[in-house]
């Protein structure tokens, strides 16, 4: 049940090729920074807040359908809302970026309410190495599938990290969803 659950080609080239394009329209924000309060030994990343780009509606519509299915055949957990905008990031190896091991489930008023997280890698595996997306739902470590225009969706409070990006650049977008508390 809290496997992580994978989605093939959630996103195709062109999309993921649009998500980008959209997050670079204006200047993306530094994760050490801004609506974070990890500092850059936790997390090197540029962000892009979807819900600031104009033109992103195609995206969360497709996000609410790709998380409603990966709930319903994999998780069946009370969910209500998005109460966060969807997030771009950008890890690149000129600064070694990556996200060390946390849990998504914060202290914040929405963060404290994630209940399922969907990774989707923007980016073609081989423009970069490193950025590894490992999880952590067990004993073992489960690296999320590569392949562009892939969603990995897990539950929120399962440990996670990107491994540092030591050549060329990832690309990946974020979305968690939200709903009462667990019980
Ligand atoms: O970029 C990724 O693959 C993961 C991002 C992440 O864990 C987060 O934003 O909480
Ligand atoms: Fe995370």
């Amino acid at each position: 049940m809290f496997t992580p659950y994978s989605l093939p080609d959630a996103f195709d080239p062109a999309e993921c090729d649009r998500i980008i394009a959209l997050a670079s329209a204006a200047p993306l924000d530094d994760a050490g920074l801004v609506r974070n309060t990890s500092d850059h030994n936790i997390r090197r990343a540029d962000l892009a807040w979807l819900d600031e780009r104009e033109g992103a509606e195609w995206v969360m519509d497709r996000i609410i359908q790709l998380v409603a299915r990966a709930n319903r055949e994999a998780f069946d957990f009370a969910l209500t809302e998005f109460a966060e905008s969807a997030q771009v990031a950008r890890y690149g190896a000129e600064r070694e970026g990556h996200f060390d091991w946390h849990s998504d489930i914060g202290m914040g008023a929405a963060a404290a309410r994630r209940k399922l997280t969907m990774v989707v890698q923007l980016s073609e595996s081989d423009a970069y190495s490193g950025g590894v997306l490992e999880l952590m739902p067990d004993a073992n470590i489960h690296a999320a599938e590569t392949g562009r225009g892939t969603a990995t969706v897990f539950p929120s409070f399962v440990l996670h990290r990107v491994t540092p990006v030591t050549a060329g650049e990832r690309w990946s977008l974020t979305i968690w969803s939200h709903g009462p508390a667990f019980r």
